[in-house]
């Protein structure tokens, strides 16, 4: 889950899409970049770390133009410490493409292979995303009927990409002289909206809040499949460019991944998580009798609407136990588990009079490794707890996610081949309840009846592409190597091997 960003505008775009990745900062911490267009010239800067540091006045002043696009980067293939990796990716011909991609795609390695022997491009890093960039630069030059280009054109090579990339993509391209193309799997599972300024100006980003916050007027969701064209006058074309479309998005993304100020599909993100806390409050009735409950305690960040609505359904106290020290990011989009591991101490700490003597119940949005539980229930018990309980409004993470969240080995999720029971236990919390599957779904669900589903994968295992087996799981899990940090332990990631070297 990368944060995306594409702006057409009649003035200067840099600071425009600057600010726009500051707005999408939480869905990436690893590398950053901009592209802008000036006519027919492409201007980057890009490089690792957050939008603060990789921009500095020289590299702004250094990206001129009315159009362009922004990328924060989390990484799900290829190598999170290779500055090549970072976002966005640029090929030249034709005309000079640069694009930017949130997703992952589960065939990267198949197209890599055959981009080699049968397109002739080579494709010089491990990244899913510049697979990606070349197809479409593949399918636009065979679908180009001539100058200038139209969106017709455009729109035909979209289709031939559908058909040849799987997984999800939502993706935002520049084409140099031309414009702004976005396009979304047809499943809709990384979420795309659509706004427009007062002056014009036409930005599509991946979250909602990044159009209400730069100034821009939310217009639409856009569709899954669907493709938008937007010329250098700020002209806007769609088209529907996939042949079978059902929009699941990743249910993830309510849970954990996007600003609860957002509105993805349909759906506020901030409603849908106090609904799981709705859900979750009735679970834990029949779990852990209220009346021995003193205090709920929620883990910041994302489990505070859920701990929010589960505490007033209960009767009980709703406290802040943990200070987040704002400093420091997001730990489960960090890349590896000693960096997670260190920061959670880091980033929580704990308000000892909130805890002395009590028994509490600690909410949290979803427990994935069960690196942030374990430390904060030790915590919860240092600072003085009688009793720790332990909330999840997502159910147990049991299966790898393959569409661009960072879990891709089941060994790795805490409650994967393990009962509640055994997850309870390792984590030392006196008792344990987790969201049930359905309860999510219909939670969530419930808040715009026109989705035909979500893609809940690392949940129930089922993969809604519906082209994801096992052996698939397992080539991915061994594509896991040779890509650890020399500074780090335990830290790997989904690598594609070059068809040369194969
Ligand atoms: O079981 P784990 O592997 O530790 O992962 C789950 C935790 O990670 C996330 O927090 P994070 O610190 O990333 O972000 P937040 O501040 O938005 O809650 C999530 O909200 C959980 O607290
Ligand atoms: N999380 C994402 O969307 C990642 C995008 C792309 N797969 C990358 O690794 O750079
Ligand atoms: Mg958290």
């Amino acid at each position: 889950m990368c944060g995306i960003v594409g702006v057409v505008s009649q003035g200067p775009v840099n600071q425009l899409i600057y600010d726009a990745l500051l707005l999408l900062q939480h869905r990436g911490q690893d590398a950053a970049g901009i592209v802008t267009l000036q006519g027919h010239k492409v201007f980057m800067h890009k490089a690792k770390g957050m939008v603060r540091d990789v921009f500095r006045t020289r590299n702004m002043r250094a990206l001129p133009g009315t159009a362009g696009l922004g990328q924060v980067r989390y990484p799900t293939a290829g190598n999170a410490y290779s500055e090549e990796e970072a976002q966005p990716f640029y090929v030249n011909a034709p005309f000079g493409i640069t694009l930017a991609h949130n997703g992952n795609l589960t065939n990267a390695q198949k197209l890599k292979a055959e981009l080699f022997s049968a397109d002739h491009r080579h494709i010089n890093t491990e990244s899913d995303t510049e697979v990606l960039v070349n197809v479409l630069a593949h399918e636009l030059e065979r679908t180009t009927r001539g100058l200038p280009l139209t969106p017709m054109d455009v729109f035909a090579a979209v289709g031939n990409v559908h058909r040849r990339i799987k997984g999800s993509y939502a993706v935002v391209a520049l084409i140099a002289g031309h414009g702004l193309l976005a396009f979304r799997d047809p499943y809709g599972i990384r979420p795309l909206s659509m706004g427009r300024g007062a002056d014009g100006t036409v930005m599509i980003a991946s979250e909602s809040v990044t159009l209400e916050g730069t100034g821009h007027k939310f217009e639409r969701n856009i569709a899954p499949g669907e493709a938008v064209f937007v010329d250098m006058k700020g002209n806007v074309h769609t088209r529907q460019c996939a042949e079978h479309t059902q929009l699941s998005p990743c249910i993830f993304e309510f849970v954990y991944l996007a600003r609860p100020d957002s509105e993805l599909d349909g759906i506020s993100v901030y409603q849908a998580r106090l609904n799981l806390g709705e859900t979750l409050a009735k679970r834990v009735i029949s779990t852990v009798p209220p009346n021995e409950i003193d205090v709920v305690i929620p883990i910041p960040e994302s489990s505070r609407p859920s701990a929010m609505q589960l505490a007033q359904l209960l009767g009980l106290p709703y406290r802040e136990g943990f200070v987040k020290n704002r400093y420091v990011g997001r730990t489960f989009i960090m890349p590896g588990q000693a960096v997670r591991k260190k920061s959670v101490r880091q980033k929580l700490n704990v308000i000892t009079s909130e805890f002395k003597g009590r028994n509490v119940l600690l909410v949290d949005d979803s427990i994935v490794r069960g690196t942030t539980s374990r430390e904060i229930v030790q915590m919860a018990r240092d600072a003085g707890a009688r009793k720790v309980y332990m909330a999840s409004a997502a159910p147990p993470v049991r299966f790898p996610n393959v569409y661009g969240i960072d879990m891709p080995t089941a060994s790795e999720l805490v409650a994967h081949g393990r009962t509640v029971e055994e997850v309870r236990e390792i984590i030392g919390a006196d008792a344990l309840i987790y969201q049930d599957v359905e309860g999510m779904k219909n939670a969530i669900g419930k808040l715009n009846p026109q989705l035909q589903g979500f893609d809940a994968s690392c949940f129930d295992g089922v993969y809604v592409t519906g082209d994801i087996n096992a052996e698939d799981i397992a080539r991915i899990n061994e594509a896991r190597i040779g890509q650890e940090d020399p500074l780090e332990e335990n830290t790997t990631r989904l690598a594609i091997p070059n068809p040369q070297e194969a």
